[in-house]
């Protein structure tokens, strides 16, 4: 053969091929009509660089608002490699999440399974994952029962407020976009090193030398219900879903009375009478927690305005049609992907106070460590307010990357408030 034919060969093959991406990009987007309306972006990319964008958290950003606009708050993307159904409407929400197993069920996109590890509840489907939630929920429910619950909660709040004390603000940290792709990876291993910690804390507990300390550590250690392997991805389940969304809260919590002195001297007036009818030692008790109705109020406000977790990834089981939103068409065709978004705390934070938020998911996966992320903010607020006054320290945001941080690590002055006696 000719050179001329064999490059002539070789440009047909690259066309066919390049036709083959834009045609498999595309087709699903002309195939299912009557799906909701909306775009694909470029092969390959599909748009999830423009849906993983910045922006501050308590906005919409640009994708949403330029999609929810044109198409309305259910539309077709292409995210993460797959053509997804983007949800950012509540009732739909809620019917999906209503309908795990059945319609629905939980599906995060390949990167994340690395991350979490194959094991983990966010990953694990049907039987798994009832026996592992099960197991979760009685962890939850018997350390809740322990008369120490509290007691080490309010513990650990004393601790990191106390260590503030001697500094002249709070941390500090590097801000800047996050590199999708260098953070899978980086979070992969940084997995990889919290297992290997977590399986030489396990097998330390085991040893014949060491004694029970009655903690959640040994509870789980006890059960026969769960592999070694599934134990370790417990823990760490805990404290990766746990560790950073909790602190989160927290620094939502503050950030948010730094900015209205109004709700930060009713919090304070909360805290104070708590306070006025205990020892300054005392610790806080279920009656306590039960009064912080302010602070509750406060808390909420926080989670809704901060949008923590942005969103959450199903997949279609079945072909699925949905009452108004697609009369008599189909709305997710099988194993179509799905993004719900929880707009309801975006839209209505300037017009009041929305019920029908869902900072913690719903449905048979509703998170379990909810009413624990909640207690904490309050207790950590409770010793926070009655001891310090705070200002933050220049222009920090709370910036969706999509997962929610601040640029700047939320630096803030902090000044102890002297006692007055
Ligand atoms: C402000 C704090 C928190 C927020 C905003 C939050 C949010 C969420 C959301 C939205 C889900 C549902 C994910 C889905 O449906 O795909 C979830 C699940 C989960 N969360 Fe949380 N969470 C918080 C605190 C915690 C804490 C403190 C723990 C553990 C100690 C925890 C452990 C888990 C676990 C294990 C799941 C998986 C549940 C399942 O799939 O059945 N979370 N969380």
């Amino acid at each position: 053969m000719m050179a001329g034919e064999l490059a002539l060969a070789a440009l047909a093959i690259l066309l066919a091929s390049l036709l083959a991406l834009v045609l498999s990009h595309f087709l699903p987007l002309l195939l299912n009509p009557k799906a909701p309306r909306g775009s694909f972006g470029w092969p390959l990319l599909g748009e999830t660089l423009r849906f993983l964008t910045p922006h501050a958290s308590n906005t919409l950003g640009g994708f949403l608002e330029d999609h929810c606009s044109r198409y309305g708050r259910v539309f077709k993307s292409h995210l993460f490699c797959t053509p997804t159904v983007v949800s950012c409407d509540q009732d739909l929400n809620h019917f999906i999440l209503q309908n795990e197993e059945r319609l629905f069920q939980c599906s995060y996109p390949r990167p994340i399974h690395g991350i979490l590890g194959k094991s983990s509840m966010l990953v694990v489907l049907g039987e798994d994952h009832k026996r592992l939630r099960n197991l979760a929920l009685a962890l939850v429910t018997s350390t809740k029962l322990k008369p120490s619950y509290l007691g080490d909660i309010e513990r650990i709040a004393l601790h990191v407020v106390g260590s503030w004390r001697h500094q002249a603000e709070g941390r500090k940290e590097d801000g800047g976009a996050k590199q999708v792709v260098a953070f899978c990876e980086e979070a992969r291993k940084a997995r990889e090193r919290i297992s290997s910690t977590v399986k030489g804390i396990i097998e330390e507990r085991r040893s014949p030398g060491s004694c029970k300390k009655g903690d959640f550590l040994d509870v789980l250690l006890s059960t026969n219900e769960l592999s070694d392997e599934e134990k370790v991805s417990f823990v760490l389940d805990s404290l990766l879903g746990g560790y950073e969304t909790t602190s989160l809260l927290v620094s939502m919590v503050v950030y948010f009375l730094g900015q209205s002195a109004e709700d930060l001297d009713l919090v304070k007036r909360e805290h104070d009478s708590i306070r006025s009818n205990k020892g300054k030692e005392e610790f806080l008790t279920s009656e306590d927690y039960k009064k912080m109705e302010y602070t509750q109020h406060v808390i909420n406000e926080a989670l809704r305005c901060g949008n923590i977790v942005k969103f959450v990834h199903r997949k279609a089981l079945k072909d699925v049609r949905y009452k108004a939103l697609q009369m008599g068409g189909m709305l997710f065709s099988v194993h179509q992907s799905v993004v719900l978004l929880d707009l309801a705390a975006i839209l209505v934070s300037s017009q009041g106070t929305s019920k029908r938020f869902t900072p913690f998911g719903g449905g048979p996966r509703l998170c379990p460590g909810s009413e624990l992320a909640k207690v904490e903010a309050a207790f950590f607020l409770h010793h926070l307010v009655l001891n310090y006054r705070w200002r933050i320290d220049g222009d920090d945001i709370p910036m969706a990357y999509p997962y929610v941080e601040f640029q700047r690590g939320l630096p803030i002055e902090i000044e102890p408030i002297c006692p007055e006696s």
